[in-house]
């Protein structure tokens, strides 16, 4: 019988480091084959394909490298021979690329994303077992459709909703509000629930320039103003609870919008939608009226991925917000 075929892309993360003795800390050091070997036994499963994308730790993959892992994975997927894609990523900015590729990617094969959060010196490295189980989600027809998956710790997430939740934790990856679509049990996954609805961005890059500004108490306009003035095309303002802001942070987003900025704001609340319910100043009605875009409920640095997105594809506000948080780009995963 023949075995299906995954591509496994190599990007970097704590799955291929070990602790340098000189240093005194973790660093990418292993081969993609040397990794390979530990996972033992997958070759009864799937047969494998390695691809070398780069040795970079999460924090040193930016949206562009983003965007070409993104490309090198569509060129696997429209292979026929290949049945699913699993990427190995540094965990710190796994979530990002995995929305990235979720928004960018339309492919009813099974795309995953794996990492581990113990290097290969410490008792109980994670990596191979998670490889395993992300090899075990892409070889599974239940995954198809399902847009791109997140498997760390045999918990199966969607990149739509999944965030990376404690430092040190193997258990991280979760997706607050609902939990995870599945696990991965005796190396088969298994499923709970789908999601309802997968989108779809056509675009071929992003702007770069999004920044992301966090309000905390007292703050005043200088950050969002100095964002302005050195270029910014969007800002995400991850506000407080329901969606308010310190009201000697009006002034600035005045400026931002004077300047045909675009604000999409988010909560600095791990969990729960925005809204403009509260009229004070600074209350998210004062900042609707102005123009601010309400993000929905995504993290900041998932939303600022959407929005640079997005201002790729248009610069009309209404579009843009459409985008964000319209529901008439939205597919339904049984179109696909
Ligand atoms: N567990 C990890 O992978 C964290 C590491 N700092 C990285 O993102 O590369």
């Amino acid at each position: 019988m023949t075995k299906p075929k995954v591509g496994i892309i190599f990007t970097g993360g704590t799955i291929s480091m070990s602790i340098d003795k000189r240093i005194g800390a973790a660093i990418p050091s292993l081969s993609n084959e040397q990794i390979m070997s530990l996972v033992t036994n997958i070759d009864k499963y799937a047969d494998t394909e390695s691809i070398s994308f780069s040795h970079s730790p999460g924090p040193h993959i930016g949206p562009k490298m983003m965007f070409e892992l993104r490309n090198t994975t569509l060129e696997l997927l429209q292979r026929e021979d290949i049945t699913g894609v699993v990427i190995l990523h540094g965990t710190d900015t796994l979530e990002e690329t995995a929305y990235l590729m979720d928004l960018t990617i339309k492919s009813s094969k099974p795309v995953v994303i794996t990492g581990a959060m113990r290097n290969s010196s410490e008792l109980g490295y994670d990596g191979p077992s998670n490889l395993a189980a992300a090899v075990c989600t892409a070889i599974s027809s239940e995954s198809k459709n399902r847009g791109v998956l997140v498997v760390l710790n045999n918990e199966v997430n969607s990149a739509n909703e999944v965030t990376k939740t404690n430092t040190v934790s193997l258990d991280t990856f979760k997706s607050l509000k609902f939990g995870p679509l599945g696990i991965i049990d005796n190396d088969e996954v298994i499923y709970y629930r789908d999601i309802l609805y997968r989108q779809f961005i056509d675009v071929q890059s992003f702007e770069e320039k999004v920044d992301l500004v966090k309000a905390v108490a007292g703050m005043d306009s200088s950050i969002i103003k100095f964002c302005v003035d050195r270029g910014a095309k969007g800002i995400i303002l991850e506000a407080m609870g329901r969606g308010n802001i310190p009201p000697a942070m009006m002034e600035g987003i005045k400026y931002a919008i004077e300047n045909n900025v675009v604000i999409a704001l988010t909560s600095r609340c791990p969990i729960g939608r925005v809204y403009d319910s509260y009229g004070y100043e600074g209350g998210g009605k004062t900042l609707s009226n102005l123009g601010v875009i309400f993000g929905g409920d995504l993290p900041g640095q998932k939303l600022r991925i959407k929005l640079m997105l997005a201002l790729n594809k248009t610069r009309d506000i209404e579009n843009i917000k459409n985008i964000l948080v319209g529901n008439q780009i939205k597919y339904r995963v049984d179109t696909l």
